[in-house]
């Protein structure tokens, strides 16, 4: 695996492979790279010739209070592990690289309606910033196919809806959510929990699969079912943030007519904030 630092040095590689007809994959990250992450680059080496991976803890999503400054970097293990999963190329640029005339100086992409529910309220200019990065990542790689978690289920509708506005030549892929074997979806931010608070934190899922039985077996108590979940969550210790039972399609939240259903839920507890979904079809 090569890693490249500088845009040039990308688009001259990438170049080459293009040539030589490849179709190439990308998997944006932050880094601090878990097996999660590694299940991308599993499903991006199954529907394209080059895998191109990028690690950019991008500041423009963080907002003031957030963890940018102690967001583990972690490179040199991260390498190791894109290396031996198979990847082609690891792009990590600095900022002066992504944003040479500076953050507030950039040109940003907003994507309405979608990033103002949940993780946009509680994270104002949350999904302008991954947007705006996304976009100019597509640009630097130029891939035909992205993979994006589907843990960070909002995350992937804003891009699919930023790649269908903008009209980018970019296949968008969502991934299955990777978890512990105690049902924790796997998260860089696990690694801010205490030996007991990570005991605690596959309650959210466990509220997932409850409310999910819920559902399946007939009630429309939409409103109920996520107080319940939500006081499960504060008697484990965690802290509310939103739990909402939401129509697949768009996000709003689901009426009882609905079949396509993904219940997106974010909590915190000690010093993480975690964010889970299931999807139901009823
Ligand atoms: N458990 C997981 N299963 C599947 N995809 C995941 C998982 N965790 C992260 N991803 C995906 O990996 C990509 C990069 O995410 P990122 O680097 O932010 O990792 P993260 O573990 O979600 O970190 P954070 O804790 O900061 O949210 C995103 O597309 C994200 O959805
Ligand atoms: C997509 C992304 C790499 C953009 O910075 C980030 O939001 C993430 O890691 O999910
Ligand atoms: N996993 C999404 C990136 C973020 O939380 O900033």
């Amino acid at each position: 695996m090569q890693t490249i630092h500088s845009i040039a040095e990308l688009r001259a590689a990438l170049k080459q492979e293009r040539a030589q007809g490849k179709r190439i994959g990308f998997v944006p990250t932050m880094g601090n790279l878990h097996e999660g992450h590694l299940q991308l680059i599993d499903q991006a080496k199954k529907c394209s010739d080059i895998v191109v991976s990028s690690i950019f803890v991008n500041p423009l999503q963080f907002g003031a209070g957030e963890d940018l400054d102690s967001y583990p970097r972690t490179l040199a293990a991260d390498q190791q592990k894109l290396s031996s999963r198979g990847c082609n190329y690891l792009f990590a640029p600095t900022d002066a690289e992504v944003y040479p005339h500076g953050r507030e100086a950039q040109t940003q992409v907003e994507v309405p309606v979608i990033s103002e529910m949940y993780c946009g309220i509680t994270r104002p200019g949350h999904f302008r910033g991954v947007a705006t990065v996304v976009c100019k990542l597509f640009g630097m790689v130029q891939p035909d196919v992205a993979i994006f978690g589907e843990k960070d289920f909002q995350q992937l509708m804003v891009i699919r809806r930023m790649t269908e506005d903008l009209s980018l030549p970019v296949e968008i892929q969502g991934a299955p959510i990777a978890r512990n074997e105690k049902g924790l979806a796997l998260s860089s931010r696990n690694g801010y929990l205490t030996p007991e608070e990570l005991e605690v934190a596959p309650t959210l899922q466990q509220t997932l699969q409850t409310a999910k039985a819920a559902l399946l077996s007939g009630s429309k108590a939409f409103a109920d079912i996520e107080e319940q979940a939500q006081a499960t969550l504060e008697a484990a210790g965690f802290k509310r943030d939103y739990y909402q039972i939401c129509r697949r399609a768009d996000l709003q939240p689901a009426t009882d007519t609905d079949h396509e259903i993904v219940i997106l839920a974010a909590a915190y507890i000690g010093a993480a904030r975690l964010i889970d979904n299931i999807q139901i079809d009823l």
